[in-house]
């Protein structure tokens, strides 16, 4: 890639964001064009990944190259400038769903073999996995994580206080975890003290041995640790669970990460399923074994794949499901209107959106009347658990927190190389009989063992020095740059996080922490610490691993901002280039739907602004380039001014969705460009505009609402046709002459 012309790489991704991104593109590229600044774009979507990396079964003129390959390479290189944009890490139900929406495109694309037969589908079951679940962002964050809600954000909270439920000190509502048996009670851990090689060895108990990975290169100071779940315990536990939920009257509602942990929680989820419908499942093995009905899929398999049971089959397992509804506790639903449950399938309750909603929503879910109760949410595992039970009784004992007073908790997350549990998918193993599974380095020294039996869920993790290194560093710089306490979340009783503690311990006195508030803190008590200060209006670093990263960065916007879509998510690439993530949350689904449904799209961009904001000023700085500046400066103006006069989308058709706020923020824009005098060429090529866009403010505004209200066709979900998706996100011929004439 050139590093001549000063460039900036924006991602197509999927759902929400990507069609946010047919109107806020050209904005973006008309006024970086006049600063002489590239927007290149890379599509990262699921179905971009699977036509770049299914390349072989397609036609010549069909195939693409692999855009993920080259970002992946690109962050390497310090002029790296990358604006990722959310994107899906695809569950096996919508890996499969883009096949069916790509072969009905003309993509001859084999079916995804669920149970591989032969030599050529193991291979091509190998590439689908490679696009299936978070395969795009541990690719991209060769950097640990900076989010936080930026001063001109949390002022917003602070006017426009979002909804936040009454709690309850009676509230039902509570977390349930395993109490043995679970990866926390099996942690084991050390640190390399020399670079090495380690494989990874089953030996059943009838004596017989395999390789289940071979020749795992590790650096020296690299931490690696091991743990197990235990499948009987885990189903005990679930099973016990079920029959709580009836005894205390709460909704059954379980809360994994099954996207991201593609290999572990997927067979969590599977016996979640499986316990919870135990008789139909074992009733019909064989007839939803023919059907290619995977329990690890979701209740939902049974549902889709119905006609491919025989009739009769198909009357029993009806009535049979009724039966099974009606004697279990109910379960909390994700759309109550149209019968879906959280058993449904593995993507629609991910634990990081979904446990801080329900705590937004007075610790309640949707039942299945379309009511709100209190529930019991499962999350097996114990590692970090804690944080959401402890968040929880904070609320009991103190009430809902007040976003107009509440204090912040940004994070610093350790994210690089694919740090710890994000990063384990090739080391996770589901074990096929009872036996040992051991951790042998290349002289046959055993470094990490246990015991487990069949079902059992194994996996291993490595977490590199230099990342850990590159993460107090940026602790510290966080903490002395906001004068702001930064704690660091681990827990000593944990084998993983004692080596971390260690580490911490070694590279803090690195840095200048003189006058520095910088404390190590289990989670839990973590929690509540924080949670103390945000009540009282101060602010707390969270400096956490990898999965906490990912909980706290929802958890904390979510309660102070309404959403994670207003964080500011930098990446400072460990080779110094910059990766911008817009935002802390997902692609929202939902609000795919409610476009197609009614032409109004209430994503919100405010995370891509800032990203792009904070991408411009890299590029200032990185290429020495004062008018990346400029436009970065009045960039950050807009944004204020559109938070201020609150011109962001709002929920519903009549009102500004996501294309009214691009206007606004391509007014603002302008303005603060014509207002500055800094760049003088600048400021007179951006007054005209700025001047077009304001007298035609109104007619603008009429043009973009007059289409809300009825269905949009945009000719795929996972691949739209670009024609369609600019034709609906583009729908004011006055605005688009406009942007399209900056450019000249
Ligand atoms: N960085 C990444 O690439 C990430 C990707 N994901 C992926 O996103 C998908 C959906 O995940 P999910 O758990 O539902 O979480 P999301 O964060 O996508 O959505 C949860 C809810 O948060 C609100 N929300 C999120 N973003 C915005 C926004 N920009 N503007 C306004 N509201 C917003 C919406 O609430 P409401 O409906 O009330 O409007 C939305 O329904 C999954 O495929 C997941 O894998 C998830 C997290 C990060
Ligand atoms: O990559 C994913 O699957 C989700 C990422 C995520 O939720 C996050 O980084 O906050
Ligand atoms: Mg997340």
């Amino acid at each position: 890639m050139s590093t001549n012309t000063p460039k900036i790489i924006y991602t197509e991704t999927d759902e929400a964001p990507a069609l946010a991104t047919y109107s806020l593109l050209p904005i973006v590229k008309a006024f970086a064009q006049s600063a002489g600044i590239e927007v290149e774009t890379r599509d990262i979507s699921l179905a971009g990944r699977v036509v770049a990396t299914l390349g072989k079964y397609l036609n010549e003129d069909q195939r693409e190259s692999d855009a993920l390959a080259e970002l992946g390479e690109l962050t390497q290189h310090a002029d790296a400038n990358i604006i990722k944009l959310p994107n899906i890490s695809a569950s096996i139900p919508q890996l499969k769903a883009s096949l069916k929406e790509l072969r009905a495109m003309g993509y001859n694309l084999p079916k995804y073999p669920d149970n591989p037969t032969s030599e050529d589908e193991v291979v091509l079951k190998a590439l689908y996995d490679k696009v299936k679940g978070s395969a795009v962002n541990p690719v991209l964050r060769e950097g640990n994580s900076d989010r936080r809600a930026p001063a001109a954000v949390k002022e917003y909270a602070r006017i426009y206080p979002h909804s936040m439920g009454e709690w309850s000190k009676d509230s039902k509502s509570h977390v349930a975890s395993m109490s043995d048996g679970d990866f926390y009670s099996s942690e084991e851990s050390l640190t390399m003290a020399d670079a090495g090689s380690v494989s990874i060895r089953f030996t059943s108990d009838s004596g017989e041995q395999k390789t289940l990975k071979e020749g795992l290169a590790l650096q020296a100071g690299e931490v690696i640790d091991a743990a197990v779940m235990n499948c009987a315990a885990l189903r005990e536990f679930l099973q016990q669970q079920i029959e709580e939920c009836k005894q205390q009257d709460v909704l059954l509602s379980l809360h994994l990460k099954a996207t991201m942990m593609k290999v572990s929680d997927p067979i969590i989820f599977g016996h979640a399923v499986d316990v919870f419908f135990r008789e139909l499942y074992a009733k019909h093995e064989a007839a939803f074994k023919a059907a290619s009905i995977s329990v690890n899929n979701g209740f939902g398999d049974v549902i889709a794949k119905m006609d491919r049971l025989p009739e009769d089959i198909q009357a029993q397992v009806r009535e049979e499901i009724d039966v099974i509804l009606a004697k279990q506790p109910r379960v909390a639903m994700v759309d109550s209107d149209k019968g879906i449950t959280n058993l449904h399938v593995p993507n629609d309750v991910i634990v990081d959106a979904s446990m801080p909603a329900m705590i937004r929503n007075s610790g309640k879910m949707w039942g299945p009347d379309g009511e709100l109760y209190d529930a019991k949410a499962i999350i097996p595992d114990r590692c970090y658990a804690g944080v959401y039970q402890e968040t929880i009784d904070f609320c009991k004992q103190h009430g809902a927190f007040d976003p107009a007073t509440m204090g912040s908790v940004p994070n610093v997350g350790l994210m690089a190389q694919k740090a710890e549990e994000y990063g384990s998918h090739d080391k996770t193993f589901e074990m096929t009989s009872a036996g040992t599974v051991e951790v042998i380095d290349e002289s046959g020294a055993v470094l990490l063992s246990h015991t487990v039996g069949a079902g059992d869920i194994w996996r291993m993790c490595q977490t590199k020095d230099a990342p850990i290194r590159d993460w107090v560093k940026l602790a510290v710089n966080r903490a002395r740059a906001s004068s702001t306490p930064a704690v660091f979340w681990l827990d000593e009783n944990r084998a993983h996080d004692a080596q971390l503690i260690a580490k911490v311990n070694q590279y803090l006195p690195e840095h200048d922490t003189s006058g520095l508030d910088i404390r190590i803190m289990p989670p839990v008590e973590a929690t509540r610490f924080s949670l103390q200060r945000i009540k009282e209006g101060q602010d707390t670093i969270s400096v956490t691993g990898n999965v906490l990263r990912d909980y706290l960065t929802d958890l904390f916007p979510i309660m102070e901002l309404g959403t994670s879509a207003k964080m500011l998510s930098i990446v400072p690439l460990m080779n110094g280039g910059g990766l911008f993530e817009t935002g802390a949350g997902g692609s929202a689904p939902k609000h795919v739907q409610q476009l197609v449904e009614e032409n109004f799209l209430r994503w919100d961009s405010l995370g891509e602004f800032m990203a792009l904001a904070a991408s411009l000023e890299h590029l200032a700085k990185v290429a020495d380039n004062a008018r990346a500046q400029v436009l970065a400066d009045a960039l950050d103006k807009a944004t204020g001014q559109l938070l201020q006069n609150n011109k962001s989308p709002k929920r519903k058709v009549g009102d500004i969705d996501n294309r009214g706020s691009h206007f606004y923020l391509a007014l603002y824009w302008a303005q603060a460009l014509a207002e500055q005098s800094d760049d003088t060429e600048l400021q007179a090529a951006f007054k005209p505009v700025a001047d077009a866009l304001a007298s035609n403010e109104e007619s603008i505004i009429a043009e973009l609402n007059a289409v809300q209200g009825s269905p949009v066709e945009l000719g795929g979900y996972y691949r739209p046709d670009p024609k369609l998706a600019e034709k609906v996100m583009r729908p004011s011929a006055t605005f688009n002459k406009i942007v399209d004439g900056i450019a000249g």
